[in-house]
């Protein structure tokens, strides 16, 4: 039934379903492959792609003057002075005219050949077309040996051929008005404030046009009328950008260079940059007149001038550091504007964001470098700042970096645990159990016998050292104080923070004689000096393993000590002596690690059979427990022999 279905649903798939889009009608379908979208950024593309058309007129030497006009009800006008787009029949359709051909067809211009245009924005050949594919109207007005011609469309489609509409003596040059469509563009509209800015910036990159703008729409902001013609050009936009902020030279860094004078390859480079303390910096490039926001290799042949000349200036005025300084360290704090014109550049995709043209970096960089190099050593009062700024910086990230990995390793030696540390699996700290067990074969059988998700084991090898008598240094290059440090994953001392302990408790299991009670003694009182918290919030616990067990028949027990062993010996393991039958056979654990691994989890491990001691601490006095383990644990030994014969008959009662 499936596979029917399947099948009958694989049968509708055949040539009819491959669909062949004629003329402008894949640019209706797909305008994000065109202008990247359909939202506001991609509306103003619209009228980038027609300015262009006209900036590359001007560039080519055939145009000086540009208007820019936003209509009220949204269309946009966009009017030069230059050849005019050709109105003859075109050769390969002999039936349209060239004005036709390039607003109807995508991959039509006069761009690729180089020979209409050197250093051209335009090269694809499809932008006025696909500014006509997405307008529900679209004028297209050509002055051109005196005659004024027109031509109209919708949606890509001519509404009639080409027309002679009268004499245009004084006039040259071409007019295109369009109204973006709402069926692709929705709700966006043009924005006066975004328009105007981008016509500035282009009068900006080419000194040799003014533009004229003119709205009628009137966000309260944005003048209605302006006219801009820089010819001081980057410089000035640069100054106009860094509004009045502090900067370290007192003029920019600027200047253009032709590339045929200097590699004999057409084309030219535009620059200026200087250093401010009190904004970010910023880039922004170009690559003939086209914003490239996204950079590429203009942007990365012009760092690596102003790298490699700050360093070769930092050598020549002996300052060892400037080697250090960074394409980051230049970038921040420096406000920068690079315009390059280069034939048969090779942009990423239709809306050119990023310029891939190999040869720019490096006739960038050519260009660039002599002249820094130059610029630094004529004004060595700047050159000195900048350099002292980017010094700064340097040291600073470099210092960064290193607080950086010191923070990074602590975190990971935090992380680091002891290779001897037998972890428990449970990722949580609730419920979780360190057990502190003495001597590496008592590890051996508690291995067995914990609870693999919650219990973990730290074997400690004999006697840990008495932190007391221990000076701080010593302590941190204890193996066994670092090993159990970092098993808790806490800290010690001043850095210890409760918060990360990796354990809920920590179970002090040492042997039940005279050498397990002294280790026992000496981690508390390395707990109660270096880990105090954890002690005060309840996480230190003694493990209580018994010190004999009693078999008699199939019964067995096990006992803590000798009283208890003898009574249970009196009373019997079932009753009354005898009747529970035979011989009680003792058998006294020298230490855990004769115990076997059920042994040892019935009695010391099991949370459900076993007995534990919080260790706590209660100052009737305050201090008097410091006092105590001082005397006791301390280094003067007569203060430890003073205790033991004032408290003779207690000592002997434990057994000590
Ligand atoms: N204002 C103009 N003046 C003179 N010729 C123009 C003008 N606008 C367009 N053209 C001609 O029309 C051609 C096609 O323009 P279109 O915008 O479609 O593509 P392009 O500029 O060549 O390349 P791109 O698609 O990269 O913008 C241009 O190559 C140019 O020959």
């Amino acid at each position: 039934m499936a596979d029917d279905l399947l099948t009958a649903r694989a049968d509708a798939y055949d040539a009819h379903s491959i669909e062949v889009l004629e003329g402008l009608e894949p640019v209706r379908k797909r305008p994000g492959m065109y202008i990247g979208g359909t939202d506001e950024r991609a509306l103003h593309h619209l009228v980038a792609e027609v300015l262009d058309n006209s900036m590359d007129e001007a560039v080519a030497g055939h145009a000086n003057r540009i208007e820019v006009e936003l209509h009220d009800d949204y269309a946009v006008t966009i009017r030069d002075n230059g050849r005019g787009i050709p109105i003859d029949p075109h050769p390969k359709f002999p039936d349209k005219s060239a004005l036709e051909v390039i607003l109807c067809t995508l991959h039509a211009g006069g761009k690729f050949s180089g020979k209409a245009y050197e250093t051209s924005g335009g090269l694809h050949g499809v932008g006025a077309s696909v500014v006509n594919a997405l307008s529900d109207s679209m004028v297209v007005e050509v002055a051109r040996g005196k005659e004024l011609y027109e031509q109209r469309f919708s949606r890509g489609i001519p509404l009639g051929p080409v027309k002679k509409i009268g004499p245009a003596p004084n006039r040259r040059g071409t007019t295109v008005t369009f109204h973006a469509d709402e069926e692709i563009f929705g709700h966006h509209r043009f924005k006066p404030a975004r328009l105007m800015k981008m016509v500035r910036s282009k009068a900006y990159l080419f000194s040799g046009v003014e533009i004229r703008w003119k709205t009628a729409i009137d966000d309260g902001e944005t003048p209605t009328e302006a006219t801009f013609h820089f010819p001081g050009g980057l410089a000035d936009y640069l100054n106009e950008q860094m509004n009045g902020s502090t900067t370290y030279a007192d003029r920019p860094f600027a200047g253009k260079v032709s590339f045929q004078e200097k590699f004999r390859e057409p084309g030219s480079v535009e620059w200026a940059i200087n250093w401010t303390p009190s904004r970010d910096g910023f880039l922004q490039s170009y690559c003939n007149t086209v914003p490239t926001p996204e950079g590429g290799t203009h942007e990365a042949g012009f760092w690596a001038a102003i790298l490699k000349g700050i360093r070769a200036y930092g050598e020549l005025v002996n300052n060892k550091k400037a080697a250090q300084i960074t394409r980051d360290d230049l970038m921040g704090g420096a406000c920068a504007l690079v315009s390059c014109f280069i034939r048969d550049p090779a942009f990423v995709g239709q809306t050119k964001d990023r310029l891939s043209t190999e040869a720019a970096a490096k006739m960038t960089e050519g260009a660039v470098r002599d002249h820094f190099d130059n610029w630094l050593a004529a004004d060595t009062k700047s050159a000195g700042a900048i350099l002292d700024f980017l010094v700064l910086r340097a040291e600073e990230r470099l210092r960064r970096r290193q607080e950086k990995e010191t923070a990074r390793k602590s975190a990971t030696k935090k992380l680091r645990l002891p290779g001897k540390l037998v972890d428990c699996s449970a990722t949580s700290r609730e419920g979780t159990e360190l057990f502190i067990v003495e001597g590496d074969s008592a590890g051996g059988s508690a291995k067995m016998a914990r609870d693999r998700r919650t219990q973990a084991l730290l074997p400690l090898r004999g006697k840990i050292l008495n932190v007391l008598g221990a000076a701080s240094s010593k302590l941190g290059s204890n193996q066994e104080i670092s090993d159990l440090t970092q098993a808790l994953g806490c800290g010690l001392g001043t850095r210890f923070n409760i918060d990360d302990l990796r354990y809920d408790k920590v179970i002090i299991m040492t042997d039940a004689d005279v050498d397990g009670a002294h280790i026992a003694s000496l981690l508390m009182t390395f707990f109660f000096t270096q880990m105090r918290p954890l002690i005060d919030k309840g996480h230190l616990y003694l493990a209580c393993p018994p010190l004999y067990r009693l078999t008699q028949g199939a019964k067995r027990i096990y006992v803590a000590d000798d009283a208890e062993k003898e009574r249970m010996m009196e009373k019997g393991l079932g009753g009354p002596k005898g009747k529970s039958g035979g011989k009680i056979d003792v058998q006294r654990f020298k230490g855990l690690g004769e115990m076997d691994a059920k042994d040892l989890k019935d009695t010391t491990m099991n949370p459900a059979t076993r007995k534990l001691i919080r260790v706590s601490i209660h100052d009737e006095v305050p201090g008097e427990t410091g006092d105590l383990v001082e005397r006791l644990m301390g280094k003067k030994p007569e203060l430890r022999f003073q205790y033991i014969s004032e408290n003779a008959r207690f000592v002997e009662e434990l057994d000590v």
